[in-house]
């Protein structure tokens, strides 16, 4: 984080502080590359009396967009979201942006997806409830109960709905159902095996996040840390990236590696895979609520 001009103290209490002692909004934006886009936006700032914390921007001149992610404060008389979204919404129609602006204290709502392997729904617990995570996990859903008793400890709701090829639709439906009812703004899949249907994967498009537990491209499927061994990688490593309707190809978000060698087994893999699975996707997980990540085709800007 940049740091803002030094303020005389009387000057810190009127800068709006909120529980994490940082306030203000955050806005993110992008657009066709051109000169002056930096310059309209902290225009628009200064009129309202509003300082920049941090800026991150990229110009990505292989197809001449920009993007860029502003937080920004006020000394005093900080503008509400609804001024700031009223003003804003000319600037960035004359420039043709897609753009966001958000509370910086905001949590992002996310239902989290589980089957048999709990160590990234752990993690993702433990770094919500601490603080650690800018998020609220408003419920969880698995085709097996096998992590109920951990869910039902954080007071969360848990939701044990069965998949089998048949009952496939029903319990796309019922996840629909709680994704509408919890107002779910992201749902992660972590480490939930079942492939998503094609209609699923559209209406989530953008907001569905999974843990693959390999470093893609390579060895994608169900059974990657076999895949491994048998191959005799030196590395192994997990791949956090956004679901689309192709099995483990979404723009990729996050990634971590772990070095292995000839010594380590099957189980050995799996194990020393599960640090790397969790990082990467409680890295993803922090960027996509911070509003740090902006899709670029099947790829994705990180404004981190
Ligand atoms: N539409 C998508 N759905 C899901 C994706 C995705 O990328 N696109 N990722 C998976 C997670 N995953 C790997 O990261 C994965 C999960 C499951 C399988 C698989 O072959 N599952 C079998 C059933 C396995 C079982 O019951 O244990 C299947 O669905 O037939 C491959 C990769 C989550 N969903």
């Amino acid at each position: 984080m940049t740091a803002h001009p030094a303020p005389t103290p009387s000057r810190i209490q009127a800068a709006e502080p909120s529980e994490s002692g940082k306030g203000g909004f955050i806005l993110t934006i992008d657009c066709a590359e051109s000169p002056g886009i930096v310059h309209a936006v902290s225009e628009f700032l200064l009129r309202r009396g509003c300082y920049i914390v941090d800026i991150k921007q990229f110009g990505d001149q292989l197809v001449r967009h920009f993007f860029m992610r502003v937080h920004f404060m006020a000394i005093e008389g900080m503008p509400t979201q609804e001024e700031l979204r009223a003003g804003f919404a000319p600037v960035a129609e004359q420039w043709s942006m897609n753009w966001r602006l958000e509370p910086h204290s905001r949590k992002e709502r996310i239902l989290v997806m589980v089957s048999k392997f709990g160590h990234c729904l752990n993690d993702l617990l433990f770094r919500s409830r601490n603080g650690e995570l800018p998020v609220e996990i408003v419920g969880v859903v698995s085709n097996h109960q096998t992590h109920q008793d951990l869910v039902d400890w954080y007071g969360i709701p848990f939701h044990h709905i069965p998949v089998t090829p048949e009952t496939k639709p029903d319990a796309e439906a019922q996840l629909l159902d709680l994704v509408e009812r919890y107002n779910v703004e992201l749902v992660v899949l972590a480490r939930y095996m079942q492939v998503l249907s094609d209609n699923l994967t559209s209406v989530l498009s953008g907001r569905a996040i999974n843990i693959h537990h390999s470093f893609l491209p390579s060895f994608k499927g169900a059974k990657p840390y076999h895949q491994a061994y048998e191959r005799g990688v030196k590395t192994v490593g997990a791949t956090a990236h956004y679901v689309n309707s192709e099995l483990d190809e979404g723009p990729i978000i996050a990634q971590q590696v772990i070095e292995v060698d000839h010594s380590y087994g099957p189980a050995d893999l799996v194990a020393a895979g599960r640090d790397a699975e969790c990082k990467a996707l409680t890295n993803a997980v922090r960027w996509h609520a911070e509003g740090r990540i902006i899709l670029s085709g099947n790829r994705t800007v990180v404004l981190r």
